[in-house]
């Protein structure tokens, strides 16, 4: 294992994957996390149990970069976890790569998170209060201190233990020397599926994962849920009192692989309908739809099957640039999106042109996009986004944390237009969103966190309160 306390050069939702009882599980690992490649860029990790001793890599960059060659031999065993990262509590660093471990008296623990805790500061200081010593300076730290720190007996007991104590949004992946642990949040925000393949178990962010390692679905882990895999299979229990689900919806926006299935619903088709239901409340006057790729694409071809009006690839995305959003540096967003796309003059050259893109936060994207377009010799240029104004921060997971950052929290729709520079701007509704879900929304009781687009948040958000009182708020020296 790596660690180097020196290098915290700010370099930069996470992928999270764990395979129990299969004699290859790190490769499978690798595979799955190579699925989710989506979910975090930054930096990636695995961690596995052979029997005697537990084995770990961690690397700044991509899967495919980190985890090739002869890997059951660098990380044997028959069960393993993973983790891609994209920061959003803790900077990009050595020290703030996962799977995050410790040594417990019986066993290690290993751990992996998909998420954001809302009350991780405040845990911290109480814990660092208490005499615990940290490793790191993410959120996900606490809930290893509290499982290592807790009286009971039972791995189960503790992991619950730390559940109740903590808030805000988590998928985990866990590791024992007997038991691969998963849990999901009260209310289920950030994804988690359970697979099988052959005799052995899977656990992943999404169903691409599963597919990927030829895995079979076999259900999602359930909001609260605690499920515990070991030689007598899977076990559930709830951590928490049973509570409708409330998943995040920008996972059917932008996080999630189109080809994934998220309750039951193709992420893909999902997105094809919030592109019909954009064009039957934005409609425009215009020769040739053009997507944002890549989240966009599918929505830009469900407003051209809804409008009639032709889907060309006006832009043509490198491969060799990743998600730009997920980038944890403005700077790096930006030089990231001048790269990632080139305009395709034989479609825009003359034409009025509308972009559709799954969601305009920053506005990074549609900014640069639109100049390049007009650049590119278009008549007009018109934008819709297949989602609502994003008004308010996200504390689960996203990292959008300020208002400050996000354009349509600061600026009407006739501002957005006009510094986006564009013809005509449309976004589509809450309802509409939800009706391409197939859900009409309820207002007392929403059945997904819309906290974005709404600010109706699913959670208290203790250190946010707290920092409303004026504190600074410096998780750490080594921060
Ligand atoms: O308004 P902004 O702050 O620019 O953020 C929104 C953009 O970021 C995302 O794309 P990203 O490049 O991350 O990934 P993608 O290739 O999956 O579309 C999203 O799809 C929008 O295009
Ligand atoms: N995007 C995420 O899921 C981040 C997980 C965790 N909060 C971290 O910063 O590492
Ligand atoms: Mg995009």
């Amino acid at each position: 294992m790596i660690w180097d306390h020196d290098d915290d050069k700010p370099r930069e939702e996470c992928g999270i994957v764990g395979v129990f009882n299969h004699p290859e599980a790190s490769l499978l690992v690798a595979l799955g996390l190579h699925a989710l490649q989506h979910r975090g860029q930054e930096a990636c990790g695995i961690t596995t149990y052979d029997g005697e001793k537990f084995h770990n890599e961690r690397h700044m960059g991509l899967v495919g970069e980190s985890f090739g060659g002869d890997l059951t031999s660098r990380l044997p065993g028959s069960a393993a976890i993973g983790h891609n990262r994209y920061s959003t509590a803790g900077k990009p660093a050595m020290r703030n790569i996962q799977p995050i471990f410790a040594d417990l008296a019986n066993t290690g623990f290993a751990l992996a998170h998909n998420g954001n805790l809302t009350n991780a500061v405040a845990l911290r200081k109480e814990l660092i209060n208490k005499g615990a010593i940290f490793q790191s300076t993410m959120d996900t730290e606490v809930v290893l201190q509290l499982v290592a720190r807790s009286g009971r007996r039972l791995m189960r007991e503790r992991v619950m233990e730390a559940l109740q104590a903590v808030e805000g949004g988590y998928a985990f992946v866990g590791l024992t020397n007997k038991k691969l642990i998963g849990a999901r949040d009260p209310v289920g925000l950030r994804p988690l599926v359970l697979g099988k393949i052959g005799q052995g178990w899977v656990l992943a962010s999404e169903t691409c994962a599963l597919d990927m390692i030829g895995a079979e679905f076999i259900r999602e882990i359930e909001n609260g849920e605690v499920v515990i895999i070991s030689e007598d299979g899977v076990e559930s229990y709830r951590a928490f009192p049973e509570r409708p689900e409330s998943p995040c919806l920008f996972e059917y926006v932008y996080f999630a692989r189109p080809d994934s299935v998220v309750q039951g619903r193709s992420v893909y088709q999902v997105r094809r309908r919030m592109g019909h239901q954009l064009a039957r409340e934005n409609p425009a006057d215009v020769d040739v739809i053009v997507p944002v790729p890549d989240s966009g694409v599918p929505a830009a071809l469900g407003f051209s099957e809804q409008s009639g009006v032709p889907f060309q690839l006006g832009i043509i995305r490198s491969h060799y640039v990743g998600r730009t959003f997920i980038e944890p540096t403005q700077l790096g967003r930006q030089k990231s999106i001048s790269k990632k796309h080139s305009p395709n003059r034989s479609v825009l050259e003359g034409k009025r042109v509308l972009l559709v893109d799954d969601s305009i936060v920053r506005g990074n994207t549609s900014k640069k996009i639109v100049q390049m377009v007009r650049d590119a010799g278009a008549k007009e240029v018109h934008l819709r986004s297949a989602s609502p104004p994003i008004v308010n921060p996200d504390f689960y997971g996203i990292d959008m944390p300020t208002k400050g950052e996000l354009l349509a929290s600061n600026n009407s729709l006739e501002q957005m237009r006009n510094f986006l520079n564009v013809e005509t701007l449309g976004f589509l509704s809450v309802d509409g969103l939800y009706a391409s879900i197939g859900v009409k929304r309820d207002m007392s009781m929403p059945q997904f966190s819309d906290h974005c687009f709404t600010g109706c948040y699913p959670t208290r958000l203790v250190d946010q309160m707290q920092e409303e009182g004026g504190k600074d708020r410096q998780l750490s020296l080594l921060d």
